[in-house]
């Protein structure tokens, strides 16, 4: 689907539309982005105040669980995506948001600093940001607009939230129904040039991961028009029930120039020359848009023993994982496990604490049945009982119709992860504890005690030791659950980072890629010696924000890096950010023609992706052109 709102018009040329449009002057399509004009126009077509406070009230903290309990799946498919746009931001003070298909934000994972200040315009958990209630915002636009939209400063409709810049990504299920949103948003002093391609690549992830296991009995048939991109999110995906479209990702109903009508209204001989083929073969296939290459997948019936309520936010590729030590503590975890002893990792937060978990339970004799993982600092404390616990049909407002049997007995026969079990309410150690002694949970709302046999990993970045000297831990509990730790090592401790780099970029190149981007070896170095303090997952973040942002072939260097990870510039060198990832924030105020091109420059290649060879051809100039206008900006982008 084609990005909206760009290129946006320099900001003094939304001020003068702003004068305009509120003075009741036309206002002309080139002076203001369609999206937002239809905007504001819908908002003063309701009266809306643009000065004073244009918000809605925020929810109760129980009618704000009520909620997130509501769309939980959505918040656990959605968690990496939230944090890697946070990694990838992270230069700009941005925080990623995730709301809800009426855009009421559920979640948001953000620096502080920015934080405070989004804070004073309500741009919380609880808060909705709907058009309607809130005027032309990213979130509201791109809801009612039901397409990625961005809204810079003065183009939000309200006063107060000139000082956001904001971009959103709606996600749409396999049958076309919007059931929530990413965002990135940030103050509007800096602008974060890619936000919108990021935004846009997170729900595509997203959407992509919702096929998974998702049509037991069901024909998928995966497709491209260029095999690399076969298994990647930009692949299209049509699912058929008896050769009848029933589900399809956005990329695939864009390769064939459908939209969500096509569902029900075609069959496989419609759309593709030739048979449905055997599953796992490749075939070239004819399409009223050109051949494709496509894949059937026969999707069998959920395997019994499937992994319960939570999906791996935390799957790394194959390969040697851990440094020799960690390998080493690996297998011991191993053994305490299968001697039913219960395992506690510690480590900084993104050290890898769920990777190694998952480990230990792939390692075990128990890898096939369940892993069923929660995070104890996610979950409200009014649900984290009953995501425990489970609970009987009706055993509490707003409790799912048909009860829900809760992870204890989920994860029966297999291993039982809490994550942050530090953040545990103290109220509900103890019955975890009564649970651990006796083996036994009775659901909430009555019913019979019921035997459980699970193997138990817990893990936390706290200090649990030092919580239970603080009162905030139960001695008995920790003594129980920590019968042998496990330390992670912090990235920045590891020996050999360059190799560790190096392999995890491998690792991320999607199979059969070709001509795959390299790192040249001082931008290698440079991330080597940084000090990670989000350690793997933040490292892992900048990686993929760094592939998605490079050219087939290309070879990145020390300009591709985000500010805060390239080393400092020699004494008298230029030393301004990188537009890649600060949006040029040093970039003066329109008026000279540089800043005017500059300006220019970097809204199309937002607008493009990062694709500088989209990006020239949208600006109409040569690509070497955009080249040197780009390596004239300093040490930025200029690739
Ligand atoms: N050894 C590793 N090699 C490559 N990637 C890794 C490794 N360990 C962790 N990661 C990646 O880092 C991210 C964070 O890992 P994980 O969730 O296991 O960390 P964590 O310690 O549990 O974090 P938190 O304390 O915040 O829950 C994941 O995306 C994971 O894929």
């Amino acid at each position: 689907m084609p990005i909206a709102a760009a290129p946006a018009p320099p900001p003094d040329a939304v001020l003068a539309a702003r004068r305009r449009f509120f003075s009741g002057a036309p206002v002309t399509e080139d002076a203001l982005a369609v999206p937002i004009l239809r905007s504001w126009t819908r908002c003063a077509e309701r009266g809306m105040p643009v000065a004073g406070r244009l918000r809605a009230e925020p929810l109760t903290e129980a009618e704000l669980a009520v909620r997130r309990e509501r769309h939980e799946m959505l918040r656990r498919r959605c968690r990496p995506e939230l944090e890697a746009l946070h990694a990838a931001a992270s230069a700009s003070d941005s925080i990623a948001i995730l709301t809800d298909p009426v855009g009421l934000v559920l979640d948001t994972v953000g620096a502080a600093g920015f934080a405070d200040r989004a804070a004073q315009v309500a741009l919380r958990p609880g808060v909705s940001w709907s058009e309607a209630e809130t005027g032309t915002n990213a979130i509201g636009t791109a809801l009612v607009e039901r397409r990625p939209v961005e809204v810079r400063g003065a183009e939000h409709y309200a006063e107060a939230h000139g000082i956001l810049t904001c971009a959103a990504a709606p996600i749409h299920d396999p049958f076309g129904e919007l059931i929530g949103l990413l965002d990135l948003s940030g103050p509007a002093s800096v602008p974060h040039l890619h936000a919108l391609a990021l935004v846009q690549l997170a729900a595509d992830q997203v959407e992509h991961r919702l096929f998974e296991g998702a049509f037991p009995g069901h024909s998928l048939v995966r497709f491209h028009r260029d095999p690399i991109y076969l298994g990647t999110a930009r692949e299209g995906i049509l699912v058929f029930e008896d050769y009848r479209l029933v589900a399809a990702n956005r990329p695939g109903l864009a390769l064939l120039g459908l939209g969500w009508d096509a569902l029900k209204a075609h069959r496989f001989g419609d759309l593709f020359e030739g048979s449905l083929g055997k599953a796992g073969e490749e075939r070239r296939a004819r399409t009223a848009r050109g051949d494709v290459v496509l894949r059937l997948e026969r999707q069998g019936a959920p395997a019994a023993a499937r992994p319960a309520r939570r999906e791996s936010v935390a799957a790394v590729p194959a390969g040697p994982r851990f440094d020799a030590q960690t390998e080493k503590d690996l297998g011991r975890a191993v053994r305490l496990l299968e001697a039913g002893v219960p395992v506690l990792i510690q480590g900084e937060t993104g050290a890898g604490k769920e990777v190694f978990a998952h480990q230990m339970h792939l390692l075990s004799s128990r890898s096939g049945r369940p892993f069923a993982a929660v995070n104890c600092a996610a979950v409200p404390e009014g649900l984290i009982e009953s995501e425990l616990f489970g609970y009987e049909e009706g055993a509490f407002t707003g409790a799912r119709r048909a009860g829900f049997k809760g992870l204890f007995r989920e994860a029966d026969g297999g291993v039982l992860f809490l994550d942050e079990i530090g953040d545990m309410p103290l109220s509900l150690q103890s019955r975890l504890l009564r649970v651990l002694q006796e083996r036994e949970v009775t659901p909430l709302g009555g019913g019979r005690p019921m035997k459980v046999d699970f193997a138990l990993i817990c893990a936390s970045h706290r200090d649990l030791k030092q919580r239970v000297e603080q009162g905030a831990f139960r001695a008995d509990l920790y003594f129980r659950i920590a019968q042998y730790t496990v330390t992670l090592p912090a990235l920045r401790t590891l020996a050999d980072r360059e190799a560790l780099v190096a392999r995890i970029w491998r690792e991320l190149a999607p199979a059969g890629e070709a001509t795959a981007p390299s790192l040249s070896p001082d931008c290698l170095a440079a991330l080597a010696r940084h000090d990670w303090p989000g350690n793997f997952r933040q490292l892992v973040g900048v990686l993929r924000v760094l592939r998605a942002l490079a050219e087939p072939g290309e070879e990145l260097g020390l300009d591709a890096l985000p500010a805060d990870i390239r080393p400092a510039p020699a004494a008298g060198a230029c030393a301004s950010p990188s537009p890649a990832w600060s949006g040029g924030a040093t970039m003066a105020a329109a008026g000279d023609l540089g800043a005017v091109t500059r300006a220019a420059i970097e809204a199309t290649l937002a607008a493009s992706g990062g694709n500088i060879s989209e990006a020239a051809r949208r600006l109409g100039i040569h690509r070497s052109t955009l080249h040197r206008h780009l390596t004239m900006q300093g040490p930025g982008r200029g690739r």
